[in-house]
């Protein structure tokens, strides 16, 4: 005989039964909720955390990739066409004293009104292919993008085993040489992001390029070199007043590449009304660059966070959202699909992921 008030003794039809039956019920449902609360929390800061678009993933070998000299240029040729063969990658003094190379677009397109203030420039700094570059046989080629991909990859070895190592604006090398490198063979920049100290930033023989957007780039260049009196209007971003560069390491970027990387891989309008700018970035005009310049073209810190990640870092080394971005310019979906068109055929290949 079983007691009253222990365990088995109440019967399917009693009330005490019925309680107990769907208290455990009710458990059961509160443990799946709860998994699924985790489930979800556990997806969201993984998101959140921009890791969550694993394609292309190119792992990191130690051997020295093979390198084909003319692959490059061969796969340039199917995106960008065959005239971009006899385009120089620099601008040159003869190209504008004796001769008037004329340009079909303005700035940051072509030249054309804005030739007087180029020559100025043209005048005091340089347009050739360092010797360095220029002797190898075979030129391995890294693009380092600025994206937070980079933060804690410990890419920095990797980096520094390519023959050339373009880098982007002011993102920094100090502090952060274990996941980007120390070695900067090019540096694209412009004014606003002139923001960087070129002796700390970058080696003794870093080529510092250039990309002109407008008229008054170009003035801003010749006063820094030629330590003549600054101009303070006509930028968005104030530029640096003092910036300490031989003038021989400067470079002015052929804006045929900024016109090819628009057309050919953004579908974009050359000609645009004043007030609609778009224009690439310019990762994605290094990597057009590299295409022209190099055998073989490696990316790495290339991909925006999604647009609804509101709250991701998109650089390595500061904490600025995409929010920053608006006004720019840029549209990084469109750009996001011609690096995936480029990594598809093979024309370049990502050391992080994308
Ligand atoms: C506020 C603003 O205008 N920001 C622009 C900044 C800013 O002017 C400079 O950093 C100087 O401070 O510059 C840009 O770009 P930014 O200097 O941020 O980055 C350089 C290039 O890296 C690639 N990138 C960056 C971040 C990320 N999450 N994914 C990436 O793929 C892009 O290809 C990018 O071009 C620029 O010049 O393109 C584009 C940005 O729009
Ligand atoms: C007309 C004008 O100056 N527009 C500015 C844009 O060029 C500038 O974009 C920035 O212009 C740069 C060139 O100067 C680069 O292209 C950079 O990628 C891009 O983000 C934005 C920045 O927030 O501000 C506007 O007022």
């Amino acid at each position: 005989m079983v007691a009253r008030g222990s365990r088995d003794d109440t019967s399917p039809q009693e009330p005490c039964y019925l309680l107990r039956n769907m208290t455990s019920k009710s458990h059961w449902k509160l443990l799946a909720l709860a998994l699924v609360l985790v489930v979800v929390m556990v997806w969201y800061s993984i998101s959140r955390e921009d890791r969550y678009i694993e394609f292309f993933y190119f792992p990191i070998s130690e051997k020295k990739e093979p390198c084909f000299q003319g692959e490059a240029e061969r796969q340039a040729s199917k995106i960008f066409g065959n005239r971009s063969r006899e385009q120089p990658i620099f601008l040159q003094l003869k190209d504008y004293f004796w001769v008037k190379t004329p340009s079909t677009y303005e700035l940051p397109f072509g030249t054309k009104g804005s030739e007087d203030l180029l020559l100025r420039v043209l005048a005091i700094t340089s347009y050739s292919i360092p010797e360095s570059i220029k002797s190898l046989e075979c030129r391995r080629c890294v693009v380092v993008g600025n994206g937070h991909r980079l933060r804690n990859s410990s890419l920095g070895g990797v980096i520094n085993k390519y023959d050339v190592v373009i880098r982007l604006n002011n993102a920094p090398v100090a502090g952060y040489e274990g996941d980007v490198g120390s070695k900067t063979t090019i540096r694209l920049f412009y004014p606003e992001s002139a923001h960087f100290d070129p002796k700390i930033e970058n080696n003794p023989d870093t080529l510092l390029v250039l990309v002109a957007f407008k008229a008054m780039d170009f003035h801003w260049i010749e006063t820094i070199l030629s330590d003549k009196k600054r101009v303070r209007k006509g930028f968005w971003k104030q530029p640096p007043l003092i910036w300490d560069v031989n003038p021989k390491q400067v470079r002015i970027l052929n804006p045929f590449f900024m016109e090819i990387a628009a057309d050919k891989l953004l579908s974009l309008p050359i000609q645009q009304p004043r007030k609609i700018k778009q224009k690439p970035t310019t990762g994605l005009l290094a990597i057009t660059l590299a295409l022209h310049l190099c055998d073989l073209v490696h990316i790495a810190g290339f991909g925006y966070p999604d647009a609804s990640n509101k709250k991701q870092t998109i650089h390595y080394y500061e904490q600025i959202t995409l929010k920053s971005m608006a006004g720019s310019g840029h549209n990084v979906s469109q750009e996001a699909i011609a690096i995936k068109r480029m990594l598809e055929m093979g024309a370049v290949k990502n050391l992080t992921y994308f």
